[in-house]
């Protein structure tokens, strides 16, 4: 019921928004809906008057009832080619200029990431991709279904109050209907049915056509073999299909048969009215008009709420995501971020689960990262470290504890507010087909100039990368536009660029930033970001966390956290964790041995 709410709410709104934004697309659609149905009495009644004016004798009345009676016909028939041209218009202008976006903004604006992550979520998130027309279009299966039942209502009322025998040709015709449905079912079952035997036929054909076994075909003789096979395939798919429609015609005859008995005992009983002079013969012929189009209505009103109802798998997802995006949107009154870092950045007893799993990837993390340090995060592999990073960005909510930044809970503080004053590059990178010089400076779209552009591309080591391309910074990366395909490490170079476009973030999270790139490179990064690093620090107190699981390269970090099963088991300088001969320590000669 509560369900039933949301949608009938939901859909109320979607018909507001569609009114304000095409009002008269709207008013027309819901226009040639209301007038389909007038129409349709109209034609019914004036059948009436043309046989009972003829009746009486009075010609000028029966053509101008006959004239009528075609007009409203005409009206309603064209009405619906009319009806499903403006409906097309309402789903390509309602759906995909303002839900598609609407979808994309509700999905692509929430702080965190959890919906894009959840396989629970990811199933509703696949489920609108692309199909914000199917959202509008359900409205408008409701709005057809209104119609419909307006129609039956009008064709109930005139056969009711003509003779109340008349309202048996409703049973009928849904019987009609109903084993008409079985007909199509036993058809639809049969071409199931010879599926098989279609691709054996498809299969032997191919085989027949291609060069490697027709080799093989002729030296062992099988054609004949083959052809036989395909003969038998053929020969059963058809006699399925016969079997299948023979018996979907008997269905049918057998509907069609229920409803032309109902039909004509009841206007047998109108005819008998009429002898006893209390019904006229013009009722007969609307009993008669009306009746033939009544098994149409139903039909139309069945197959409308069905459509309704089964656009539910988008409008389920549609729903919940709407819920979500308001149950997670920020409320209330937020403290900005820093302008500089001055203490640094407090984890205090951190905690956090995925969702739908038992074990935390963090767990009781404690530590303070000083303002102004270069901090590296190592451990094994699922030992919380990217977790570790989303949480510092807001990403995910920690489960329990806090991060402070200078003293304030970042959930205090205005996330927008957080990520512009941060930048950084995840080790699932996003790739965007676009020029080279924009999927670099889509990194910070409010201060991009050239020359940050260029500063972007020397701290990434993307210098060579960037000669290379034919068209300079104009190359449209990634073959889906007609670009230029470049390598995974490539990618990287120009995701890392991207995250170096901001000139001095206060935190500045590298997450793996070189693991798809070669040991020269990854050392030329690495020293890069480390002097970068250094140098904004002094200017604003930021706070670099480099993720690697190369030993080597985070050797020169200020603060090393060694984290292992999500906990954080060992911290502090190099020599110092070295010295203290713990997991770093004996990591540490692991990869100095594996590299000597
Ligand atoms: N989206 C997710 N949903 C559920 N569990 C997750 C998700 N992401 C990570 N995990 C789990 O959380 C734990 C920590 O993962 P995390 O990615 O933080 O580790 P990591 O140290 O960065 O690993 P790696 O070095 O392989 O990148 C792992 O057990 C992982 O399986």
């Amino acid at each position: 019921m509560k369900q039933l709410r949301a949608y009938a709410r939901m859909h109320r709104e979607l018909f507001a928004i569609s009114l304000k934004r095409e009002p008269r697309i709207t008013v027309g659609t819901m226009a040639c809906l209301v007038f389909g149905a007038i129409a349709f009495a109209v034609t019914g009644l004036s059948m009436k008057y043309v046989v009972d004016s003829m009746v009486e004798r009075d010609a000028t009345a029966a053509i101008i009832a006959a004239f009528l009676a075609a007009l409203s016909f005409t009206l309603d028939r064209s009405i619906s080619g009319v009806y499903y041209i403006l409906q097309r218009e309402l789903i390509d202008k309602v759906g995909h200029i303002d839900l598609d976006p609407a979808i994309m903004r509700a999905a692509g604006t929430l702080p965190e990431v959890d919906h894009l992550e959840h396989t629970e979520f990811l199933d509703r998130m696949t489920a609108l991709r692309n199909k914000a027309w199917a959202v509008i279009w359900s409205t408008l299966l409701v709005g057809e279904a209104c119609s419909m039942a307006l129609r039956l209502l009008l064709a109930l009322a005139i056969l009711g109050t003509t003779s109340p025998w008349l309202l048996l040709m409703l049973p009928c015709a849904a019987v009609q209907l109903i084993l008409d449905r079985r007909g199509q079912a036993h058809e639809k079952q049969s071409e199931l049915d010879l599926a098989e035997d279609k691709r054996i036929q498809d299969h032997l054909f191919e085989l027949c056509l291609s060069a490697s076994a027709g080799k093989e075909i002729r030296s062992t003789g099988a054609a004949p073999e083959l052809l036989e096979r395909y003969g038998a395939a053929a020969d059963r798919a058809r006699t399925t299909r016969l079997r299948g429609q023979f018996t979907g015609s008997l269905w049918r005859i057998a509907g069609w048969c229920v409803f032309a008995i109902g039909f004509t005992i009841s206007i047998g009983l109108v005819i008998a009215q009429v002898q006893r002079g209390t019904a006229t013969a013009g009722d007969v012929m609307l009993a008669a008009t009306i009746g033939a189009m009544l098994r149409e209505v139903v039909s139309r009103a069945v197959s409308s709420a069905a459509g309704a109802t089964g656009t539910i798998r988008v409008l389920e997802p549609y729903l919940w995501l709407r819920e979500y995006a308001e149950e997670h949107r920020e409320t209330g009154e937020r403290k900005p971020a820093p302008e500089r870092l001055t203490d640094g950045i407090r984890l205090r007893n951190l905690h956090f689960t995925y969702r739908g799993t038992e074990t935390p990837a963090v767990e009781g993390v404690s530590v303070d990262l000083p303002a102004g340090s270069v901090v590296a995060v190592v451990g094994e592999y699922g030992s919380g470290k990217t977790t570790l990073m989303k949480l510092l960005a807001g990403l995910h909510r920690p489960s329990a504890g806090a991060i402070e930044v200078d003293g304030t809970d970042l959930s205090e503080m205005d996330i927008e507010s957080w990520r512009s004053s941060m930048s950084a590059t995840f080790q699932d990178f996003g790739r965007y087909h676009t020029t080279f010089a924009e999927a670099i400076a889509i990194g910070d779209l409010r201060g991009g100039s050239a020359a940050a552009l260029d500063a972007a591309v020397a701290a990434a080591d993307a210098d060579s990368l960037r000669s290379r391309l034919p068209d300079g910074d104009q190359t449209q990366l990634g073959t889906r536009f007609g670009g230029v395909e470049i390598s995974e490490g490539q990618w990287q170079k120009v995701a890392l660029a991207r995250s170096c476009m901001r000139p001095a973030p206060l935190l500045f999270l590298l997450d793996e930033p070189t693991a798809s790139l070669d040991a020269p490179s990854e050392q030329a990064v690495f020293d890069s970001y480390m002097a970068r690093s250094k140098q904004i620090a002094s200017a604003t107190g930021s706070i670099t966390v480099i993720v690697s699981h190369r030993f080597s390269t985070v050797a020169g970090a200020d603060l090393i956290l060694v984290m292992k099963h999500g906990r954080l088991i060992e911290s502090g300088g190099h020599d110092a964790l070295l010295s203290a001969g713990g997991t770093y320590a004996e990591l540490y000669g692991i990869h100095a041995a594996s590299y000597s």
